[in-house]
């Protein structure tokens, strides 16, 4: 990489090996380096998150790699899309510098017996319905900051509490990466993007609007001076469980740190929920305040 490559100059450089993403970088020394880790299928919420990271750092980085540690037996690993030379072509327009996309192999050793485990934030919600897949979130993570060595990575609040156990591990261990947070990205009619929406029907697309109808509407209520958790709960809940597709996994009110349950909205909290629609799950989060007008 020539010193002044870097923000798509130099045009993008695809590798799928740890080694080649080592020499590539070894030749960004003294500059700031930004990783969007992803599983692909790009849609701009990704997008969202190189642009920012384009913004911040001399050079981006961005991963396509469908973590087979993170899904459980009877999840969707094999069917979950793939499209890697259109993911290629909208990282190379959106000016991306380098594209990790290893294979399983290249990633995990086939003895591996090492695992990075977040025990508090990564217990219930998702953690509770997914059982180990935060170990393989966290597990990944990490080797992608030990291989990029980012001084900055993004992650997106669709999926809240990854974003919060992966400060939590970054912080806990002490990795000199800054964990960015970034917004969550919706369709001009609220629905979350996200490349499991690729599995819905028309008529399962619809009822998917539900998930972020319902947050709005315990937001409404919460501005009109509703602070009890467990009613803000059952107006979000009540109006998912109007649509016979719709099953709820999960919907809480919790603490938009630690997660935790509250009983009283007294600050801002965090409302959030996983929902099968039809045989898809989905995930949807928002923040709800106390203060009229918020
Ligand atoms: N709508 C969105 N807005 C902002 N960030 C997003 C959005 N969707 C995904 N991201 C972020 O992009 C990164 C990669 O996510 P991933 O590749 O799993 O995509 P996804 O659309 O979340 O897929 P899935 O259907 O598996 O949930 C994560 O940090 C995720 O939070
Ligand atoms: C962070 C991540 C890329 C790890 O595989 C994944 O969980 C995701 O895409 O959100
Ligand atoms: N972004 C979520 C990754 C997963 O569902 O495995």
């Amino acid at each position: 990489m020539r010193r002044d490559a870097g923000k798509g100059e130099m045009g993008m450089r695809k590798v799928s090996r740890i080694q080649e993403v080592r020499s590539f970088l070894r030749e960004a020394s003294g500059r700031s380096i930004g990783l969007v880790p992803t599983m692909g299928y790009l849609h701009e919420g990704h997008l969202s998150l190189l642009r920012r990271s384009r913004k911040e750092n001399d050079v981006t980085a961005v991963s396509l790699f469908v973590n087979p540690t993170q899904f459980g037996p009877g999840e969707d690993l094999e069917a979950y899309p793939r499209d890697l030379e259109r993911d290629l072509a909208l990282l190379e327009r959106e000016g991306a510098d380098l594209v990790f996309a290893p294979r399983p192999e290249e990633l995990y050793f086939p003895d591996a017996s090492t695992w990075v485990e977040e025990t508090r934030l990564a217990s219930g919600l998702c953690g509770a319905s997914r059982p180990g897949h935060f170990r393989g979130v966290c597990t990944v993570v990490l080797k992608l900051f030990q291989i990029v060595g980012p001084t900055r990575a993004y992650f997106g609040e669709k999926d809240y509490q990854q974003l919060q156990v992966i400060r939590r591990m970054t912080r806990d261990l002490n990795v000199p990466t800054e964990v960015v947070g970034c917004p969550l990205v919706r369709e001009p009619d609220g629905l979350a993007l996200s490349s499991r929406n690729t599995y819905l029907s028309p008529e399962e697309r619809a009822s998917a609007l539900r998930l972020s109808r319902c947050i709005a509407l315990a937001r409404e209520a919460a501005r009109g001076g509703q602070r009890d958790a467990r009613s803000l709960r059952e107006t979000a809940r009540r109006h998912l469980e109007e649509d016979p597709r719709i099953r709820v996994d999960y919907l809480e009110l919790v603490h938009p740190e630690t997660l935790e349950p509250l009983e009283t909205l007294d600050g801002e909290g965090r409302l959030i929920l996983a929902a099968w629609v039809g045989k898809t799950r989905l995930l949807d989060n928002g923040t709800l305040c106390p203060e009229a007008g918020r």
